[in-house]
């Protein structure tokens, strides 16, 4: 079993019976989605909130009862990939441009699982260029303001050298670092910036990492 899958079908194991669950997006927890439809077919009761459109439609196509955040108070869990931990358990991202709302959704739930194969744990976050959210209007001005704080920004393109559009409707900036020593500092100076939406910078979210060590599921907790 590849490592992705491992991860992400152990995280299902954490979902129980009237769990309102935030999905994560990404090739990893697709695994743990598709592990929770199978349970919901054998009787599992959860309602979940999709962290993007591309999750959205696949939870729906598998059975799985969805919510909105209009409808909760709260979430108990939610379950999402990464494209970089530290050994602080703050985490780049936002690889697949929904890191916004996986923000929120995070930021929503009681529990937040991050599933990470060994190739996304790192000593100092910043190899990965960081994805920033930046609305449309001005978002060169927009990455000037970046690039004072240290970073190459590039706007994400898709393979027709259009601009890549997120969910709500914006641009993402990937910035490269080099290294980023102060992931907290940097989450709020890259907030402060006009025009910066929210950026992929996790800190103080994560309550367990599902990895894998020694070809062994792993979990790490803060
Ligand atoms: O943040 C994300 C999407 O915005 C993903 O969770 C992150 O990019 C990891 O993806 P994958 O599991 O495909 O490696």
């Amino acid at each position: 079993m590849v490592e992705k899958q491992a991860v992400g079908e152990k995280a299902a194991e954490f979902v129980k019976d009237d769990m309102i669950v935030g999905l994560g997006t990404g090739s990893t927890v697709y695994y743990t989605i598709l592990k929770l439809g199978e349970r919901v077919k054998n009787g599992l009761r959860i309602q979940g909130v999709p962290t993007s459109k591309e999750t959205e439609k696949l939870a729906r196509q598998i059975g799985i009862p969805l919510v909105t955040l209009a409808d909760v108070n709260k979430l108990d869990l939610a379950i999402d990939g990464a494209d970089e931990v530290d050994n602080q358990f703050a985490l780049i991202k936002g690889g697949g441009g929904a890191l916004l709302r996986e923000k929120i959704i995070a930021k929503a739930s009681e529990q937040f699982i991050v599933v990470a194969d060994s190739t996304k744990l790192v000593q100092t976050l910043g190899a990965f260029p960081l994805p920033v959210e930046v609305v449309r209007f001005g978002w060169e001005m927009t990455a000037k303001h970046m690039r004072d704080l240290g970073c190459v920004p590039r706007l994400r393109l898709l393979e027709d050298h259009t601009p890549f559009i997120t969910d709500n409707g914006n641009y993402i900036m990937d910035c490269h670092f080099q290294e980023i020593k102060r992931p907290h500092e940097l989450e709020v100076a890259l907030n402060m910036i006009p025009g910066v939406v929210e950026n992929g910078l996790f800190n103080h979210m994560t309550s367990r990492v599902i990895t894998i060590r020694n070809q062994q599921v792993h979990m790490i907790t803060p």
